[in-house]
C-alpha cells in the first residue's frame, strides 16, 4: 500500500470506531482486527503503519469525531508528513479543502474533565493518555519474579510490586512459551497493588464478586498459595468462562466460578451471606483509568452510561458488603479517575452503613494518595493505570 492509501484506510477504520463509540458497539481493537481481515492485501508493515495512525488519532482527539477524516485532519495539523499525504493520489485521501472541519484535540471533553478526581489536575493530563508499559506479574504458584526477569532482560522492577516486571509497550510477551506454561500473567501494576491490598491469607474464604476473566482472582490465588477458598462470580458468561482455562494454565486450584443472573445476584449468593473473610468488588466503571491502553473509551462515555455505572457500583458494593463476615474486609475498586465512581461512592456507602470503617496502610510506601476514605493511583503519580480503591472493615 502507498503511504497515502494507509492514511485512507486509517480514516475508514476511524469512521467505524467513532460510530461504535457513539452506539456502544465493538471496541476499537476488535474493529481494527476486523478491518485488517477485510484488507488481506495489507502487509505487516502496512498494518503497523495503519494501526499507528489510528491510535495516534484516537489519542489526540478528545471525543468521538464526526468522521474519521476529521480525526485524521487533526493529526495532520500536528504532523506535516501526514498532511502531505492528503494528495488526492489513487486510494489516498482527497486533498484538504479550505476550512474543512477538524476534530478537537485534548485529553477529554470539558464536561468529562470536570468529573476527574481533584487529585488529577491539568499537570497530570498528559500521563493519562501516554502509552502504557507492559506489566507482567510472576505467578508465585509456578515462578519467582527473578525467573521472569531473566526471560525478559530488557525489563525493570516496579516500585512496590513484589511480583511485577515492567516491559516496553507492545512487547510480545504472551508469545513466549513461559506464558503458555503459566509462569506469568500480563497485569498492570495497579491491579497488582489492588490484589495485594485485599490482604487475603491462606485458609480464608474469599469472594471475587466481579471476577470477569479472573485477572485478580488469579493474583489472589497466587498470593494465597492455592490455600484459600475462592468464589469467582460475574454476570458475564463470556468473561467468566475464560477463568477455568486460565486457572488451569496458572496451576491455580480451589476456585469456584459462579455465573450470576442479573437481578438475582443476592439469591444466588445466599450461601455466602455474612461468611466471607474477604470480598473484592472490582466494579464495572468508566475505565477512565485505562485510557493509556484504551484511549477510545473516552469517546464512549456518555452521561447516561456513567449513571448506569454509578448505579451498578452502588448496588454491587452493597451486595458485596452483605457477604462479608463480621470483622471481615471488603475491597472496593474501580479503574477510574472519576470522583463519583471512587471516593464519592465510598463516602455514600459509609454514610449508609454504620459501624463500617475505612482501613489505611495497605498500599506500598509512596504508592497512591488519600482520596476520601480510599486511595487514588494515577499514571503520573504512580506510573500505573488510574485506579481508586478503598478497603473497608465490617464491624464485629
Ligand atoms: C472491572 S471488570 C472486572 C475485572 C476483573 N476483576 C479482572 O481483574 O479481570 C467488572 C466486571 O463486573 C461485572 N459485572 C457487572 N455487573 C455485575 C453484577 N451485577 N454482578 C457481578 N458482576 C457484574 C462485569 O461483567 C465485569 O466483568
Amino acid at each position: 500500500m502507498t503511504p497515502a492509501a494507509r492514511i485512507q484506510a486509517a480514516i475508514e477504520i476511524l469512521d467505524a470506531i467513532a460510530a461504535a463509540a457513539r452506539e456502544g458497539g465493538a471496541p476499537a481493537d476488535a474493529i481494527f482486527a476486523e478491518a485488517m481481515r477485510a484488507r488481506r492485501y495489507a502487509g505487516s508493515k502496512d498494518r503497523r503503519a495503519i494501526r499507528a495512525h489510528v491510535y495516534d488519532a484516537i489519542r489526540l482527539v478528545r471525543s468521538a469525531p464526526v468522521s474519521g477524516r476529521a480525526a485524521m485532519l487533526a493529526l495532520a495539523d500536528a504532523d506535516q508528513d501526514i498532511a502531505a499525504l492528503f494528495d488526492g493520489s489513487a486510494y489516498g485521501p482527497a486533498p484538504i479543502a479550505p476550512g474543512e472541519a477538524r476534530a478537537e484535540s485534548g485529553v477529554a471533553a470539558e464536561a468529562l474533565i470536570g468529573l476527574f478526581d481533584p487529585l488529577v489536575g491539568e499537570q497530570e493530563h498528559e500521563a493519562v493518555l501516554a502509552r502504557a508499559p507492559l506489566d507482567l506479574r510472576a505467578n508465585r504458584l509456578k515462578a519467582v519474579r527473578d525467573e521472569i526477569a531473566a526471560l525478559f532482560p530488557e525489563g525493570s522492577t516496579i516500585r512496590g510490586a513484589d511480583d511485577g516486571w515492567r516491559l516496553p509497550p507492545e512487547t510480545a510477551a504472551v508469545q513466549h512459551p513461559a506464558y503458555a506454561d503459566g509462569l506469568f500473567e500480563v497485569q498492570d501494576a495497579a491491579s497488582q497493588y489492588a490484589s495485594a491490598a485485599l490482604d487475603a491469607g491462606p485458609g480464608q474464604t474469599i469472594v471475587d464478586l466481579c471476577a470477569g476473566g479472573g485477572g485478580k482472582t488469579l493474583a489472589i490465588a497466587s498470593l494465597t498459595g492455592n490455600d484459600a477458598d475462592i468464589l469467582a462470580s460475574d454476570t458475564n458468561r463470556a468473561r467468566l468462562q475464560q477463568l477455568p482455562p486460565r486457572a488451569e494454565r496458572a496451576g491455580a486450584t480451589g476456585i469456584e466460578t459462579r455465573l450470576l443472573d442479573p437481578g438475582k445476584e443476592a439469591d444466588m449468593l445466599a450461601d455466602r451471606q455474612g461468611g466471607a473473610d474477604r470480598v473484592f468488588v472490582d466494579a464495572p466503571c468508566s475505565g477512565s483509568g485505562t485510557w493509556r491502553r484504551s484511549p477510545e473509551l473516552r469517546w464512549r462515555l456518555t452521561p447516561s452510561r456513567l449513571e448506569r455505572h454509578l448505579a451498578d457500583q452502588r448496588k454491587l458494593i452493597d451486595l458485596g458488603a452483605d457477604l462479608v463476615a463480621p470483622g471481615g474486609k471488603l475491597l472496593y475498586a474501580v479503574c477510574s479517575i472519576i470522583e463519583r465512581e471512587g471516593r464519592a461512592q465510598v463516602d455514600d456507602f459509609l454514610n449508609r452503613h454504620s459501624g463500617w470503617t475505612a482501613d489505611s496502610g495497605y498500599l506500598p510506601d509512596g504508592i497512591g494518595r488519600a482520596a476520601g476514605a480510599g486511595f487514588l493511583l494515577t499514571p503520573a503519580h504512580d506510573g500505573c493505570d488510574g485506579f481508586f480503591l478503598a478497603r473497608l472493615t465490617r464491624p464485629c
